[in-house]
């Protein structure tokens, strides 16, 4: 026979609760399984289309010719500086420390000070475009763990008081380094004449160090808040590759939204093209949606948290 404290350890839940019977916690299980499934056949697909595609004129979006000079400084010195060097060296730094540990709430209030220098379409702080993407994917009816994506998509713009230089390496749209600048990128071609890598015989010179269909997770695009952000949520959280997807390639608008790069995806990469633009409207289309009540909704958020990242906190 086993010893009384094994016996009555076994028999107790984790709260401290004594189980009547190993039926009871079989029942308790099925309950929640059917839950989850009903759950499931209530929400939508993710590729069903978003209210937005009807509802907003997205002409207003994404003006880069008539923003202001905020918006055109910030990427003058973002595509002079990112350079392969600088990509292979930033990584470098990512991997060598853990930069703080706090939980996943904690991380979306300390970045509510930062304003985006990027963006022309939204001075409202993070934690507010943060809940304004999460709101919108779950008015829609999608799925909890993409409503979760929205809630944490810009978490990475944390880098910004850690180890960044500036704003030039955490935020704006990204691009591959290490081969040839596309005329789609944000103000083109020429907005890079002062980087060191313009005009390199192989490093701007066609697919550069890449081969065709190397694959997306094989390409360096440049260091900012997506490539951070994915490889934190990556080993903390149950999070499918959808949701990651979405995390490392939302700011990739050269390829999602213009159609470039694409010789260098391979078959898993075209998926998750699929993923990346059915998330899009709920980034870039919230953000002139009503302000968000923060302490409302926390609740609900912080359940979705614990439900996908089961440490509470999180090395970052
Ligand atoms: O200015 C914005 C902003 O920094 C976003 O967080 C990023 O995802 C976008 O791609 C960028 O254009
Ligand atoms: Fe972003
Ligand atoms: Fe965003």
């Amino acid at each position: 026979m086993a010893p009384a404290a094994t016996l009555s350890a076994f028999n107790t839940t984790r709260d401290g609760k004594a189980l009547e019977s190993l039926s009871d916690d079989i029942d308790a299980i099925n309950v929640l399984k059917q839950q989850q499934q009903q759950q499931q056949q209530k929400e939508n697909d993710i590729y069903t289309e978003s209210t937005f595609d009807k509802s907003k004129d997205k002409t207003q979006f994404r003006q880069y010719e008539t923003a202001s000079d905020r918006v055109k400084n910030f990427y003058i010195e973002q595509h002079t500086k990112q350079t392969v060097a600088y990509n292979l060296q930033a990584r470098n730094r990512f991997k060598a420390t853990t930069r703080a540990r706090m939980s996943i709430w904690e991380a979306i209030e300390k970045l509510n000070t930062l304003i985006d220098e990027s963006d022309p379409d939204t001075s409202l702080s993070q934690i507010e475009h943060l809940l304004q993407s999460a709101e919108a994917i779950r008015r829609d009816g999608k799925p909890r763990w993409m409503q979760l994506t929205g809630l944490i998509h810009d978490l990475g713009k944390l880098l910004y008081f850690f180890d960044a230089q500036g704003q030039w390496d955490v935020v704006g749209d990204t691009f591959p380094v290490g081969c040839a600048f596309d005329s789609r990128i944000i103000y083109g071609r020429e907005s890079f004449e002062r980087n060191p890598d313009f005009g390199h015989p192989v490093f701007d010179n066609g697919l550069g160090i890449y081969a065709p269909g190397i694959g997306l997770e094989n390409v360096m695009l440049s260091w900012g808040h997506d490539e951070y952000l994915y490889h934190v949520v990556k080993d903390q959280s149950t999070l499918p590759a959808e949701a990651l997807a979405m995390i490392r390639y939302h700011s990739f608008y050269p390829w999602h939204n213009a159609g470039a790069y694409r010789e260098l995806m391979n078959e898993k990469d075209e998926e998750m093209l699929r993923a990346v633009k059915a998330f899009n409207p709920y980034d870039l289309y919230s953000k002139s949606d009503e302000l968000p009540k923060v302490e409302e909704l926390r609740p609900y958020y912080e359940e979705l948290i614990d439900e996908y990242f089961p440490v509470k906190v999180i090395n970052w």
